[in-house]
């Protein structure tokens, strides 16, 4: 109602006893009516009283450099400077106001009743409060207004029906899988983690086949669609109060330690010296200082597991784990000696990382920084990708004790990338649950770096033993104010650091820190596979390598260069007809999706599920591994021995081996490539691991197939190959499928390399697979040793590599199970020098003559006609030298035998000595 119409009504309610009685006592009645019928709203009582909003006019300038009214329903309150609108001062509340209507469930509830909770809550002030017996989650001393409401256990249980531990669809059923434990600890499910900006839904799926990274701005999906692609990069974010809001509420995990009034300190590290500042405040103070305290004793800290993990290319980051290892063991009174891990080697980082071994358990995280490619890259796609997996629990971490990350780097060479993955660690691990124990540390390994990695680690010793809380937040304004902080701190405006009050007021900046807030885009550019200045690349070089562009690589092989000297060609020539000297080692990929033991590498190739790197083209790729294939073999010009013949043949390269080392098929382009191999009338021999599915199904004609089946059993696959996918049975599966039907044209090879003490045993397993996939041929070799490594828990020793008579035996068993199953296939052919045997499908015995060879001229006639045709069309007979039991030895060749002494191993025992053997991995 208008002010005229109020005049109106008060008038003329009013008028009768101004004409009865006239004069003064007329005014004053009216003016009482007034009041009576008008003053709540011309006096503006606050809408606690009133039940409508309460409107305040700041005396405040706007953005737009206007005074103006706000709505404490829709609007921000000014924080108490301005003025209401009738001339009342603002109610003070501050904070942003919500409409009932934004608000989610239980806050509605909690508004009904807000009057009565308050009667029956008494705030203790946001030390934390038993939530058991109180029923409510702690407001962190901001009043009641603000709680969470949990909801009585009985109504919880009605809601929700527990699906008994297996994991239910969190989307609909709106709950975190309790476990099985009941919905009685749902209460968790609650903690309010914001969830990170997803990109935007606009990208088109290129459906796997990858894409110009660098254009599209994204990773490619491999094919799944956009619907999971990876969350908003932590650097991407610009809101950097997001960082601060990631952080778990402790007070739900940790009891208050007493009721008493004690005086509690809070620590601060200081940016100059690292000392340590302590400010005292009664835990009694309702000013809200402690907000949130992490109040473990250090009875429970010194009984926890700690778990000291690293990732190190160079070795320094291995070092300084040792170190922390060594100085968290001086903690007098710690229960358990902490137990070290090497994050490469970790066969399945779901054990740790999603999962947690112990119910006490702290991990401290080692880890360098890398613009290039690295190990770690694995390791944090890892954390990234199980924190936006629906699957799984949302916040698993939170089952550790706590975290802390230690990050080295070099802050003189890279000042804008200074320790900017141990910055991503702890930022997935406290998205993930974990909760910081100590602050993240940085240092600079350029000089001196393991005495500040000794400097922390000591620090990070004696924190453990403090019974302190452990802030997660505090109000920094409060800090600002408090005469009793020690301004000693090296701040000239006495704040303790950033006027954003972030955490890192707490960052160690003197062991080499750097505002996080400065880390820059840049850090979200692709990264080059194997770039010119990484440590990788200086690795493979040394072995032999030629790289090509930033992700291929190429490398001739010993029997290329034996076969060039007469001295014998590989198995491949003796199993298919391939002509060593003229073949290349190739792969598109050196980085794979498996981690297996025998392969060489030991950890230092890069390790993905899916392609995350800068991609060159096909064409490119071709024409420089050509190039870098013939510079090797012009290198063999002047070797005793080679024959000039096969030396100018070897220029014209008429095999493609697509294996090496790392996974081909993971290289988007893979079909491409291999068209390309085709139209310059070199063949293809693809290997892959049994683990790209998607890829399998797609890939065009192949010249030979191969698949590797390192095991039989999802155990024993699992042991050997220690594969990256958490589904890789069912992978390997769907790959032999792809095998029996969409690739059934394409001549198939069963690849097994046998380990003893790994895939020897289960026959009958082997048997199951080859019914599934069918393969035109399985290939059994015996595993080379390929050296060891201290940082590999898994690598061989010679007791793993079979002899050729353990090989054989096997191959024996495995047709006569074959055989008894009704599957038609024999043994055809070997390489006895390579411990090599082959077993073919009977179709390939016509007219009682095995045909395991291929006839290359026919299979390019066939391609070039390019009608569709099968491995039956381009055969070729097997030579006699070349039939099981004849040693597979190819005539041209002279044998070199090698003396007693060489022949014989360090254990006198005749297996073949690894350096007899050709370079790994052989095609
Ligand atoms: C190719 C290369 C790239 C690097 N990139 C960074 C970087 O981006 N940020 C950083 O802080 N340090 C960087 N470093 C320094 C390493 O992180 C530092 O030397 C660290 O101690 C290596 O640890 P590691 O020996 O355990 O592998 C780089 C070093 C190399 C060789
Ligand atoms: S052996 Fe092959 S498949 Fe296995 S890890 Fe090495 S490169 Fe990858």
């Amino acid at each position: 109602m208008d002010l005229k119409s109020k005049v109106y009504v008060t008038l003329g309610l009013t008028s009768p006893i101004f004409l009865y009685f006239g004069g003064r006592l007329s005014i004053l009645v009216v003016l009482w009516t007034s009041v009576i019928l008008f003053g709540k709203e011309i006096f503006g009582k606050d809408n606690e009283a009133t039940g409508e909003p309460h409107k305040c006019k700041c005396s405040g300038k706007n953005a737009n450099g206007e005074t103006h009214e706000h709505n404490h329903e829709k609007e921000d309150c000014c924080g108490g400077k301005g003025t209401g609108v009738n001339g009342k001062p603002c109610c003070g509340k501050g904070g942003k106001s919500t409409t009932t209507s934004q608000l989610p469930t239980f806050k509605k509830e909690l508004l009904k009743s807000q009057d009565e909770q308050k009667a029956k809550i008494k705030c203790c002030g946001g030390k934390g409060h038993d939530v058991k017996k109180h029923g409510e989650v702690c407001c962190g001393g901001k009043g009641h207004a603000e709680e969470k409401k949990i909801e009585p256990l009985e109504e919880k249980k009605s809601k929700t029906k527990c699906c008994g531990g297996k994991g239910h669809d969190v989307e609909k059923h709106g709950k975190v899988c309790c476990g099985g434990k009941g919905h009685g600890n749902e209460k968790e499910e609650v903690v309010p983690i914001p969830e990170p900006v997803t990109e935007k839904q606009e990208t088109k799926c290129c459906g796997g086949k990858g894409h110009d990274v660098k254009k599209n701005g994204k990773v490619c999906c491999g094919g799944k669609g956009h619907r999971n692609e990876k969350k908003t990069d932590p650097i991407e974010e610009k809101n950097t109060n997001n960082w601060d809001s990631l952080t778990v509420d402790f007070t739900e995990a940790f009891k208050s330690t007493t009721g008493k009034t004690t005086k509690k300190s809070v620590k601060v590290f200081t940016k100059k010296g690292m000392t340590e500042v302590k400010a005292t405040q009664s835990e009694e103070s309702s000013d809200g200082l402690i907000k949130s305290a992490f109040t473990v004793s250090n009875v429970e800290l010194l009984d926890s597991d700690i778990y000291v993990f690293y990732s190190s290319l160079q070795g320094s980051s291995s070092k300084a784990g040792s170190i922390v290892q060594e100085k968290l063991k001086e903690i007098s009174g710690l229960q358990k000696q902490p137990i070290l891990l090497n994050l490469d080697e970790i066969d399945d980082l779901d054990e740790y990382f999603v999962n947690v071994p112990s119910e006490k358990a702290i991990y401290v995280l080692v880890v360098p920084s890398y613009d290039v490619d690295c190990p770690l890259d694995y390791f944090i796609q890892t954390l990234e990708e199980n924190f936006n997996d629906h699957r799984l629990d949302k916040f698993p971490l939170r089952k550790l004790v706590g975290y802390t990350v230690l990050g080295l780097g070099d802050s003189e060479s890279w000042p804008d990338k200074f320790c900017y993955q141990a910055t991503k660690v702890d930022y997935w691990i406290s998205h993930l649950g974990g909760r910081r124990i100590f602050p993240v540390g940085k240092v600079c390994m350029k000089y001196d770096g393991n005495d500040k990695v000794i400097e922390w680690a000591t620090l990070l010793g004696d924190l453990l033993k403090d019974n302190e809380p452990i802030l997660y937040e505090y109000d920094e304004t409060v800090d600002n104010s408090d005469d009793d902080y020690d301004d000693d701190n090296g701040d000239s405006d006495g704040s303790n650091g950033n006027d954003d009050g972030s955490e890192k007021d707490i960052d160690l900046e003197d062991v080499g820190g750097k505002d996080d807030n400065r880390i820059n885009e840049n850090y979200l550019e692709i990264k080059q596979m194997i770039a010119k200045d990484s440590p990788t690349y200086k690795n493979l070089t040394k072995q032999g390598y030629k790289i090509v562009g930033s992700h291929s690589g190429v490398k001739i092989c010993r029997w290329t260069k034996n076969e060039l000297r007469g001295k014998g060609s590989c198995y491949k020539k003796s199993l298919f007809n391939i002509a060593s000297s003229r073949c290349m080692e190739l792969t598109p990929s050196l980085a794979c999706s498996s981690k297996c033991v025998f392969c060489w590498r030991h950890g230092t190739n890069p390790v993905s599920k899916n392609w995350r790197w800068e991609t060159d083209e096909p064409e490119f790729i071709l024409e420089n591994a050509l190039a870098a294939h013939y510079s090797m073999i012009k290198q063999m010009r002047g070797v005793p021995g080679v024959i000039a013949e096969r030396f100018i043949n070897a220029f014209k390269v008429a095999h493609c081996a697509l294996s090496l080392v790392g996974e081909p098929i993971l290289y988007p382009y893979i079909t491409k490539f291999i068209e390309l191999l085709h139209e310059r009338e070199i063949t293809s021999f693809l290997v892959c691991n049994a683990q790209h599915p998607e890829s399998l199904r797609t890939i065009g004609k192949v010249t030979q197939l191969y698949v590797s089946i390192d095991a039989s059993t999802k155990e024993e696959l699992k042991k050997v190959d220690r594969p990256l996918y958490k589904d890789f049975w069912e992978r390997m599966m769907e790959c032999l499928d792809i095998l029996r039907t969409v690739q059934s044209h394409q001549r198939t090879v069963f690849r097994l390399t046998l380990v003893k003490g790994f895939n020897m045993g289960e026959i009958s397993s082997y048997a199951d697979l080859v019914q599934r996939g069918q393969p035109c041929f399985i290939e059994v070799k015996g595993a080379t040793f390929s050296g060891s490594s201290k940082d590999n828990v898994n690598s061989l020793t010679m007791q793993n590599i079979p002899y050729i008579e353990e090989c054989k035996a096997f191959v024996e068993r495995f047709v006569g199970e074959l055989q008894r199953r009704g599957l038609d296939y024999e043994i055809s052919a070997e390489h006895a020098h390579s411990n090599c045997v082959l077993i073919a499908h009977r179709k390939f015995k016509i007219n009682n003559k095995w045909h395991t060879h291929i006839d290359f001229e026919k299979f390019f006639k066939l391609l070039a006609k390019g009608e569709p045709f099968t491995y039956m069309d381009y055969l070729k007979e097997t030579p006699e030298w070349a039939l099981y039991g004849n040693g597979g030895f190819a005539p041209g060749n002279v044998r070199v035998h090698r003396n007693e002494k060489k022949k014989k191993n360090d254990n006198g025992d005749n297996r073949v000595n690894p350096e007899d053997l050709p370079a790994l991995p052989v095609m």
